[in-house]
């Protein structure tokens, strides 16, 4: 990694000052930086991580190599991660999907093709009650402005209840409602019960771009969704090569304690982070709501935006991964992708590297089976991860070469992931506080996109967003 990216913040507390400081060395935070420098602006961003990339991090497997521990696919129409990613050098591989899928549900094992007209929903007697909750969904999310699900003509009712509410209504299978649930956790690492409908709805309508309306095949899809790609070497070079490229403006193991705002001429912002204290004309807190809140604000925040950080809670999420000598699923005609009503692990993928030298599974530990593993030891964490990959891929999954684990629940500077989800109410009564700056301070961060929020491309795009704000400010 370049030398920038493991320099600590000068001792001493050191001063600084810039047109712009950025809180958060994220993509979002990244990406603002990258267009406000280009723009001509001084810029200094703050990063309470010894790395930069926050929610995108290569896990180290323990043999010199990583998997990605945190954010790893992109798909159709992410094109702002895409197009970031090419200019830095990063290129994509299609994610491993030759071969069947694994559905386990109820004690028993089947295998399904992924390449009829469910696509990756899984052949359980709910289907065709699946189908038709899902055409209702992607209907409704139709009438959702992408970003601002709040002006939805029925954001009132839509948000007055949650998903589990919804879809038990909407329903009358075993099936379709699992399936509905695994969507929800596959996708939110919450469960039904923890998310506003509307939020699920505006998620639907933001999995799109300019042209292409959000939809829900293209949220679960690996084939033409937002699984399709993976990053050669690894989602984390994206920002490890962006905050290369900011050098010595990036200063890490500096978490940010207070941002004050100043009144009187000229106004701005004053900065304290461990190690140094920065002061600018405007500030760019670039990550979610909740990690926001840790942040002591003097004058204290407008009550909207105060009261949305209490309320705008991180998903439960972990990654666990297993290495073989070599992909032996590929052997048997599976595609490693698994869904799965039992067991640590929900929902599975290959994350072999391209030139197939290990093979590695992964398998993600969502939602109420991370909360249930809160204070499980590293061994039992090992063996209820390798239950699941045995149940779901045999024997031979139950003897890997070395596993690895990485929580985000418990991350300091995440806590939790791979979003922030808002249950009933919240929006409505509060989303218009996740964008709208608070006299110098700007928000970014996934959660305030339009467009794919909740993925890389939504930090990218918000990335954007706020530095045309701040620039158009100053
Ligand atoms: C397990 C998991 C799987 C995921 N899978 C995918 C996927 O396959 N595809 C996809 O597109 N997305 C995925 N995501 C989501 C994706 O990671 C996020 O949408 C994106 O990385 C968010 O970027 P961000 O800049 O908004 O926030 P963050 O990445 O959270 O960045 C915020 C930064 O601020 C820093 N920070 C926090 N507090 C302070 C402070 N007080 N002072 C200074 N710095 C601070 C943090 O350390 C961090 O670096 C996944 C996430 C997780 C956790």
């Amino acid at each position: 990694s370049p030398a920038s990216a493991t320099a600590a913040a000068p001792p001493g507390g050191a001063a600084a000052s810039a047109d712009v400081v950025v809180v958060g060395a994220g993509l979002s935070g990244l990406c603002a930086a990258r267009d406000l420098v280009a723009a001509g602006r001084s810029v200094i961003v703050l990063e309470a991580r010894e790395r930069p990339g926050g929610r995108v991090y290569g896990m180290p497997l323990g043999d010199g190599t990583t998997s990605e521990g945190g954010a790893e696919f992109i798909g159709p129409t992410q094109d702002r991660i895409a197009a970031l990613a090419a200019d830095l050098g990063v290129g994509t591989f299609a994610t491993y999907n030759t071969g069947k899928n694994v559905y386990y549900r109820n004690g028993k094992r089947s295998l399904y093709a992924t390449d009829g007209l469910l696509g990756a929903v899984p052949p359980d007697w709910g289907v065709f009650d699946l189908q038709l909750a899902l055409l209702s969904l992607g209907n409704m999310a139709k009438s959702v402005p992408v970003g601002e699900p709040w002006k939805a003509p029925k954001a009132e009712e839509w948000d007055s209840q949650t998903f589990y509410t919804w879809s038990r209504s909407n329903s009358f299978s075993n099936g379709a409602r699992f399936l509905m649930d695994a969507f929800v956790s596959s996708t939110l690492s919450v469960r039904s019960r923890d998310v506003s409908l509307l939020y699920v709805l505006n998620y639907i309508a933001s999995a799109g771009n300019e042209s292409s309306p959000g939809k829900v095949d293209r949220l679960i899809n690996t084939r033409d969704g937002a699984q399709e790609l993976r990053f050669v070497g690894g989602s984390q070079e994206i920002p490890v090569r962006l905050a290369a490229k900011l050098g010595d403006r990036v200063r890490y193991n500096a978490p940010v304690r207070s941002v004050g705002v100043r009144d009187g001429a000229g106004g701005g912002v004053t900065v304290e982070a461990d190690g140094i204290t920065v002061t600018a004309r405007r500030a760019v807190v670039a990550m979610s709501p909740a990690i926001a809140a840790k942040i002591h604000f003097t004058p204290g925040l407008p009550a909207s935006r105060a009261q949305l950080a209490q309320r705008y809670p991180m998903g439960s999420i972990a990654k666990f991964v297993a290495v073989y000598d070599r992909p032996f699923w590929r052997d048997e005609g599976l595609t490693g992708q698994a869904v799965a009503d039992s067991g640590a692990i929900d929902a599975t993928f290959d994350n072999t590297p391209p030139d197939a030298s290990r093979g590695v599974l992964m398998g993600f530990v969502n939602q109420s089976n991370m909360r249930r593993l809160d204070a499980a030891s590293p061994d039992a964490v090992r063996a209820a991860g390798l239950d699941s990959f045995g149940k779901l891929f045999g024997e031979k999954a139950k003897s890997p070469v070395r596993t690895a684990f990485q929580r985000w629940d418990n991350e300091v500077w995440s806590g939790g992931g791979p979003v922030g989800v808002a249950p009933p109410g919240v929006l409505t009564d509060f989303g218009e506080a996740l964008r709208a700056p608070c006299g110098p301070v700007h928000w970014a961060g996934t959660e305030t996109s339009g467009h794919w929020t909740g993925y890389m491309d939504g930090a990218v795009r918000s990335g954007e967003r706020v530095a045309k704000e701040v620039d158009a400010a100053l």
